[in-house]
């Protein structure tokens, strides 16, 4: 602990124990917009792979993959992965390749994070891989792992996971209990790697990184360059501060939030979004992300539950809606919905693009105009289209999202900057020139707080908005 506090005091930094949340990454300085606060390689990093798709055990990739002839389970790129990764592959590899063929399905992601977590221990008891103050088991150890909070099923699904790792492991010495434990840790404290698109890639765990908390309305972002994970500042944050990321997706009601937060961190948040719940402001906020519409496609109005529990009646103009005529129109959007992942799978983006239409239609009649299930078949329709190279209306459904990724996220978003980069990527190709240059400048303004400038994703993204102001200025001097 001691060497830890002095690695983080020389990058303005320390643990704290805050009375309600634990340990927590306290500021010993100020932090500006962009600045990158922390940054760290996982202690153990597994992709996302399954039975029908794989990526590189090292990088991510999806391309060029070979499987280890040894294991039959590990996929590599090439030479350069494998040989960075090959310590402790060598070791799983070793305990993988005594497997029957049936067992090695029932490696999944989290079970093998738990083989290389426990083999990166014994690397490093060994002195193979370098103890550093912020790479050790030690900091695995003081993990929370909530294992008094988790209910009875769990702790037996963690007891047969924790039984399958012994047996790959093959060290009988090693703690069912502690494995379990472990896996309970893992549940609370691992962080999904995405790329720079946020797209989830796998998952890693970052000991020290761990140590963050969650606010809902946070101070900093954590975004990753392939597995290096880095913590971003996205507004002034003064010394003796705590730095606080989201763990989960905020756009939704508090009421979502706090339950999803519960379910799987085990807490109950009180950020200043939180400590909100039940307040007038809140229920408007939440009868508008997840609630209904007017009956009287004019109005704006949110709808709120009538006394009797009949019906629904707006807040704005008073107009009344059925709850029957409303549940009979979200049983429909729900049996469209169940068809979607059907859809989608087959690999027939028409007929996907006329499902998520339908969904669309239906939803407009049922949901308010900013609700996040419109935004998320916005969104659909959005891929959909691009998929189908239908540029302009691609572009239609990107742009209905903004004002709703306005409304749930705060100004320095990744998401928000990434739906802005959408639209001017949209933009430009459609010819929409000054458009583009409006959006792509909007992402850039965001996405170099939550990116920073210098990888090969927002280079990319300021050689577009380069590219766009070059040409607005050549049409301009062609037409003076
Ligand atoms: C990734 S850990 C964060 C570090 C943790 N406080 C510790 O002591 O190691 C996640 C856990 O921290 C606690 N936590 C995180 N954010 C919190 C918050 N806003 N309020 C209360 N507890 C919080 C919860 O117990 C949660 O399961």
């Amino acid at each position: 602990m001691e060497q830890l506090q002095a690695s983080l005091q020389a990058r303005g930094l320390s643990v704290s124990n805050l009375p309600d949340k634990g340990r927590s990454l306290v500021t010993t300085k100020d932090f500006y917009p962009g600045e990158v606060i922390i940054s760290q390689e996982p202690y153990v990093f597994v992709p996302n792979n399954s039975l029908t798709e794989s990526s590189c055990d090292g990088c991510f990739s999806k391309s060029n993959l070979k499987k280890c002839s040894a294991c039959q389970v590990v996929w590599y790129c090439g030479s350069t992965c494998q040989k960075l990764e090959w310590k402790l592959h060598r070791l799983e590899c070793q305990a993988l390749a005594k497997l029957d063929k049936e067992r090695r399905k029932s490696v999944t992601p989290t079970i093998r994070m738990m083989v290389k977590l426990y083999l990166r221990r014994k690397l490093q008891s060994e002195r193979v891989i370098p103890v550093t103050a912020i790479d050790n088991y030690n900091l695995v150890e003081q993990l929370v792992s909530h294992m008094l909070d988790i209910d009875e099923k769990q702790l037996v699904l963690y007891a047969q996971m924790a039984n399958l790792v012994n047996l790959i492991l093959g060290c009988p010495d090693i703690d069912i209990k502690e494995i379990a434990e472990n896996f309970s840790k893992i549940a609370c404290n691992a962080h999904t790697i995405c790329d720079s698109e946020l797209r989830p890639l796998g998952t890693g765990l970052y000991p020290v990184i761990s140590i963050i908390n969650h606010s809902c309305l946070p101070n900093s972002v954590l975004v990753f360059e392939g597995r290096l994970a880095v913590v971003r500042a996205v507004q002034h944050i003064p010394k003796d501060a705590e730095i606080l990321i989201s763990y989960i997706e905020t756009a939704t009601s508090t009421i979502t939030r706090q339950k999803t937060l519960k379910e799987q961190y085990l807490f109950t948040c009180t950020c200043p979004c939180c400590i909100k719940v039940g307040q007038h402001d809140d229920i408007q906020e939440s009868a508008i992300l997840e609630g209904y519409r007017c009956r009287d496609n004019r109005c704006s109005g949110f709808l709120l539950r009538e006394s009797d529990d009949k019906g629904f009646v707006c807040q704005q103009c008073g107009l009344t809606r059925n709850k029957e005529e409303i549940r009979k129109k979200s049983r429909d959007i729900k049996a469209l919905l169940d068809k979607a992942p059907k859809s989608t799978s087959s690999g027939n983006p028409q007929d996907a693009m006329i499902l998520y239409k339908n969904i669309e239609k239906l939803q407009k009649e049922v949901c308010h105009p900013f609700s996040i299930s419109l935004m998320r078949t916005w969104e659909k329709l959005h891929e959909i289209l691009v998929q189908l190279e239908e540029w302009k209306e691609a572009l239609t459904f990107c742009r209905l999202t903004i004002p709703v990724y306005e409304r749930v996220y705060p100004g320095f978003h990744p998401l928000l900057g990434l739906q802005y980069y959408s639209c001017g990527k949209l933009e430009w190709l459609l010819g929409e020139t000054d458009d583009a240059i409006k959006s792509l400048t909007k992402a850039v303004d965001i996405l170099r707080i939550t990116h920073g400038t210098n990888t090969p994703f927002m280079k990319e993204l300021l050689m577009k908005l380069e590219e766009a102001r070059a040409e607005a200025s050549y049409t301009l001097s062609c037409k003076e």
